[in-house]
C-alpha cells in the first residue's frame, strides 16, 4: 500500500475512492481500522471512520489507530480526508485530529484544503464558496450537527488547534508546485505548520498535490488527491492493469437520513416522479410507533425504486431536535436506518443507495461490511461500491448528485447505465 487514507465519514471516503480510482489507483475502503493485514495488490486504502460528529478524545483515538494500521501496511504517505464544506464545529474535528496525526508522523507543514470544484467547492483569499455562495450562506449554516457559520477556513481551523494558521493564496499556487513548497517552508519556519490552501480549479489541487509529493501527511477534501496517484506513477509504483465493473441485478432501494439541500431536491424529484415513498416522522421513529420492519415490509413490497426517507427542511429538523435532543435524534433515526438496512438485504435487496454521510455511516456499520471495491462514478464524488458477494451500494453524500440521482444510482448499480 503506497497511500494511507482516513477519511472522518463514509460517503466522504468512498468519494475520496472515486477520484483515486478515476486517476487510476486500485482502491479498497475499509469500515473502521481492519484486525488484519490488507490485500498486497491494494495501492491506496481508505480507512473510514464515522469520526466527523463524535466527542474530540474518541476521534483522535480511532484515527491515530487507523495511522497504526496504515503504517504497518507500508504507506509512504497518508491523507486525512474531511468534508468540502469543512464540517465541522469550533471543538474540532478537524484540527485536533490533524494534530495528532501531524504529531505522529513528525509533520511540520501540513495543507488544508478541502476545495472539490467539480462539486462546486473552491477556495479563495481563505474563504470557502460552494457555488457563488459563501459557506456560510450555502444552506450548511443549517447542518443538523455541524453548521457552518464562518467561510473563512483561517479563523475557523484557528478555533480548533493550538498551532497558528498560515495561507497559500491562489497568486501562489498559480506559480506551481516549487513556489508552494517555498511558502509552505516559509510559513513553518513562521510558526505557522497549518495552512489553508486556496484552490478554485481541478489544475490548483494538481499543483498542490505536486508540491506534497515528499509530505508524509496532507489534508482535505477528494480534490486534495487529484495530483497524488501522478506522484506515484512518476516513481514507477502503480500497476497498469484494471479489473473491470460488474453491475448487479436484484432489488434496489434508498435510504435517506441527509437533509441537506441537494437530498431534499432529490426526495422531491424522485416524489415528483410518482416512484413510491415513505416519509419517516422521527416523533413516530423515537416513540417506536414506526419501526424499521414497518419500513422494510413496505419497501419491499414495492414496484419501482422505493424511497424511505427522514429528510426534512431546517425547520423541521430544528423543532424535533429542540425538544428531543439533537444527538438523539440523530441516533435513534441512525439505528431505525441501519436496522431497515439490514431488513431490506435480509429480504432480497442487492442495492441499495444510502443518502447522508452519518447515515451511510450508520448502514455500511449496521450491515457489518467490512470493505468496499470502488467502482464507476455516479455523479462527481460518489462511486458505485461493491460489497463482497452480491451487494453493490451508493453511499451518496448529502449535498451531492443531480436531481436525478436515485434512479440514474440504481441504473448504474445495475450496470444498465453509462
Ligand atoms: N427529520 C430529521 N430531523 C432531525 N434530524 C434528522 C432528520 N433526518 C435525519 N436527521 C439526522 O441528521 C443527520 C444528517 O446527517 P447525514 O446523514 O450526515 O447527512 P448529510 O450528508 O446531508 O450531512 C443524521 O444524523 C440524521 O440521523
Ligand atoms: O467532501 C465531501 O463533500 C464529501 O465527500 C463528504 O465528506 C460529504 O459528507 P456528507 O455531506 O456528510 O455526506
Amino acid at each position: 500500500m503506497l497511500l494511507g487514507c482516513i477519511g472522518d465519514d463514509f460517503t466522504g471516503s468512498s468519494d475520496l475512492g472515486n477520484t483515486l480510482v478515476k486517476a487510476g489507483m486500485r482502491v479498497v475502503q475499509y469500515s473502521g481500522t481492519p484486525k488484519t493485514p490488507a490485500a498486497p495488490d491494494v495501492e491506496a486504502g481508505i480507512v473510514a471512520l464515522k469520526s466527523r460528529s463524535i466527542p474530540v478524545d474518541q476521534a483522535v483515538k480511532l484515527s491515530l489507530e487507523a495511522l497504526d494500521w496504515l503504517k504497518a501496511q507500508g504507506c509512504r504517505q497518508f491523507l486525512f480526508k474531511y468534508c468540502s464544506t469543512f464540517d465541522s464545529t469550533p471543538e474540532g474535528n478537524i484540527g485536533p485530529v490533524a494534530e495528532a496525526l501531524a504529531d505522529a508522523l513528525g509533520a511540520d507543514r501540513v495543507i488544508f484544503c478541502p476545495a472539490f470544484p467539480a462539486a462546486g467547492r473552491t477556495i479563495y483569499q481563505g474563504h470557502l464558496f460552494v457555488g457563488d455562495r459563501l459557506l456560510n450562506e450555502s444552506g450548511m449554516e443549517n447542518h443538523p450537527l455541524t453548521p457552518m457559520t464562518d467561510p473563512d477556513l483561517r479563523r475557523w481551523l484557528s478555533r480548533q488547534t493550538r498551532h497558528m494558521v498560515g495561507h497559500i493564496p491562489a497568486a501562489t499556487v498559480w506559480q506551481g508546485a516549487e513556489a508552494i513548497r517555498a511558502l509552505l517552508d516559509d510559513e513553518s519556519a513562521k510558526g505557522r505548520p497549518f495552512v489553508i490552501a486556496d484552490a478554485i480549479r481541478d489544475q490548483d489541487l494538481v499543483a498542490l498535490g505536486r508540491a506534497v509529493a515528499d509530505l508524509p501527511l496532507l489534508t482535505g477534501g477528494s480534490g486534495i488527491a487529484l495530483g497524488l496517484p501522478q506522484n506515484f506513477r512518476d516513481q514507477g509504483l502503480l500497476a497498469a492493469d484494471r479489473t473491470g465493473w460488474q453491475g448487479q441485478a436484484g432489488k434496489a432501494a434508498v435510504l435517506s437520513g441527509s437533509c441537506s439541500r441537494a437530498t431534499r431536491g432529490q426526495v422531491a424529484h424522485h416524489i415528483d416522479g410518482g416512484s413510491p415513498a415513505l416519509e419517516l416522522d422521527p416523533e413516530a421513529v423515537l416513540s417506536g410507533v414506526t419501526t424499521p420492519q414497518d419500513a422494510a415490509a413496505w419497501a419491499l413490497m414495492q414496484n419501482g425504486l422505493p424511497l424511505v426517507y427522514s429528510s426534512a427542511d431546517p425547520e423541521r429538523v430544528r423543532e424535533v431536535q429542540s425538544r428531543h435532543g439533537t444527538e438523539t435524534v440523530a441516533a435513534r433515526l441512525e439505528d431505525f436506518f441501519a436496522e431497515t438496512a439490514r431488513l431490506l438485504v435480509a429480504g432480497g435487496t442487492t442495492r441499495l443507495i444510502t443518502a447522508g454521510g452519518e447515515t451511510s455511516g450508520a448502514v455500511v456499520e449496521g450491515l457489518a461490511v467490512a470493505q468496499l471495491e470502488i467502482g464507476p462514478e455516479i455523479d462527481p464524488g460518489v462511486p458505485a461500491v461493491r460489497v463482497a458477494g452480491d451487494l453493490v451500494l451508493a453511499l451518496k453524500s448529502g449535498n451531492f448528485g443531480s436531481d436525478d440521482f436515485f434512479a440514474k444510482a440504481a441504473a448504474r448499480l445495475e450496470g444498465t447505465a453509462e
